[in-house]
């Protein structure tokens, strides 16, 4: 593939401001999945005896680093785990293998004082408004209960100030206007700004958004997107950014990591990922983003991801990839360095396999044309 792709503007349309900042200069991670693997039993019927039991494969020896003032990108299909590996970092399932990390630190706290402290820190942002609010309580109870329970010193006219600041940030304003009404009273868009307000009143250092724009409306996606990466900007937080929308990943991320049936294959500055990606899934991926600019003929049937709990064995791409060579189907790929911070997992990549810079598209070097068998053969 060439290096051209061409990337539609986010679904939703205008481009948010800009790509987000560089964010601080300190190079260690606040948050971290180090080789995180989440395995669900399959519900319904008993393992026949002998056999082990059935698991959905659902993350799979997932390592991704978020950093302070900056906003990383998770990619993928519908099912591909992006959603669990968002619980998995915000301590809401019990890991299968592997460590989250927080400052450094390996966090395991599912329960009690530690585990709310994990939860202040890192907050998830869900990608329904509605469901996430008490339909009975008004805008300053919802807000109410939040400030007490992260600021448990506060009270009366202290706690309204906090609210009216909160409401402030996220631009509803005047905030008067706002406390005394019910969720029902409030658009979608303004129900997102205000789920982002409960989870400013934490003063969290991670924000895991989680397809936060998915439900809006096409015209109030920007603002929204907009008004994230401006808080997490201002205070220097790390945001994981949630999306099926590899598109919108190129303006609103700083880092884009793409994840197919559970597993990262790639990852890097979202400038590289999405106008030079190197791993065929992410090619595909961005040849089939809606492009009104696009002809139809452009856009590719992508074809269906793989059972998880039968994952195709070596890369999990394989029975997809145009590029699949007989390796593919027996090894898993490690991530190989494309240029800086640029990786990619597939053997095309492999100093045996590819010389730097090459790319699928033309036949990779030290790939024959008969290597690399047609599209849908594993
Ligand atoms: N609680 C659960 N129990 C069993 N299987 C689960 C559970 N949660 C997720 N899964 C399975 O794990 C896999 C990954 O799901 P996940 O929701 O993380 O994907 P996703 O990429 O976020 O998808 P979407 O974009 O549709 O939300 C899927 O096969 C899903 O059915």
């Amino acid at each position: 593939m060439s290096g051209e792709t061409t990337v539609p503007t986010p679904a939703g349309g205008a481009r948010p401001e800009a790509a987000a900042g560089t964010g601080s200069a300190d190079p260690r991670p606040v948050l971290e999945a180090v080789h995180v693997t989440k395995h669900f039993p399959v519900r319904g019927g008993l393992p026949r005896r002998g056999t082990p039991r059935r698991v959905v494969h659902a993350v799979e020896d997932v390592t991704l680093s978020l950093y302070a003032g900056r906003i990383t990108a998770l990619v993928g299909e519908s099912g591909s785990g992006k959603s669990t590996l968002a619980r998995l970092l915000a301590q809401l399932y019990p890991l299968t293998g592997g460590e989250v990390r927080l400052h450094g630190q390996s966090v395991h706290a599912l329960r009690g004082r530690a585990f709310r402290e994990h939860v202040r820190k890192v907050q998830l942002i869900l990608q329904d408004p509605f469901a996430s609010f008490n339909p009975v309580a008004t805008i300053a109870g919802t807000l109410n209960r939040a400030v007490a329970l992260h600021h448990p010193g506060s009270r009366g006219k202290d706690r309204d100030a906090v609210i009216d600041d909160l409401l402030t940030q996220i631009n509803l304003v005047p905030p008067r206007q706002f406390t005394a009404k019910y969720p029902h009273e409030l658009s979608g868009g303004q129900l997102q700004r205000l789920s982002i307000a409960r989870a400013l009143a934490a003063d969290p250092d991670v924000f895991l958004a989680d397809e936060p724009v998915s439900s809006l409306d096409v015209s109030i996606r920007l603002g929204v997107l907009n008004l994230l990466r401006r808080l997490t900007e201002e205070r220097n937080a790390a945001m994981l950014y949630v999306t099926h929308d590899i598109a919108s990943a190129r303006y609103f991320a700083t880092d884009t990591a793409v994840m197919y049936a559970g597993q990262l294959v790639e990852s890097g500055p979202s400038e590289a990922v999405t106008q030079q990606a190197a791993h065929p899934y992410t090619q595909l991926l961005i040849s089939s983003a809606p492009d009104p600019a696009r002809t139809a003929e452009r856009v590719r049937d992508i074809g269906q991801p793989p059972s998880l709990i039968d994952p195709p064995s070596g890369c999990r791409f394989h029975p997809r990839c145009p590029y699949a060579m007989a390796r593919c189907a027996e090894q898993a790929p490690e991530p190989f360095e494309i240029s800086p911070g640029h990786t990619a997992r597939c053997w095309l990549y492999a100093q045996d396999a590819a010389s730097p810079g090459a790319a699928p598209g033309t036949t990779a070097p030290g790939t024959t044309a008969s290597d690399a068998p047609a599209p849908g053969a594993s």
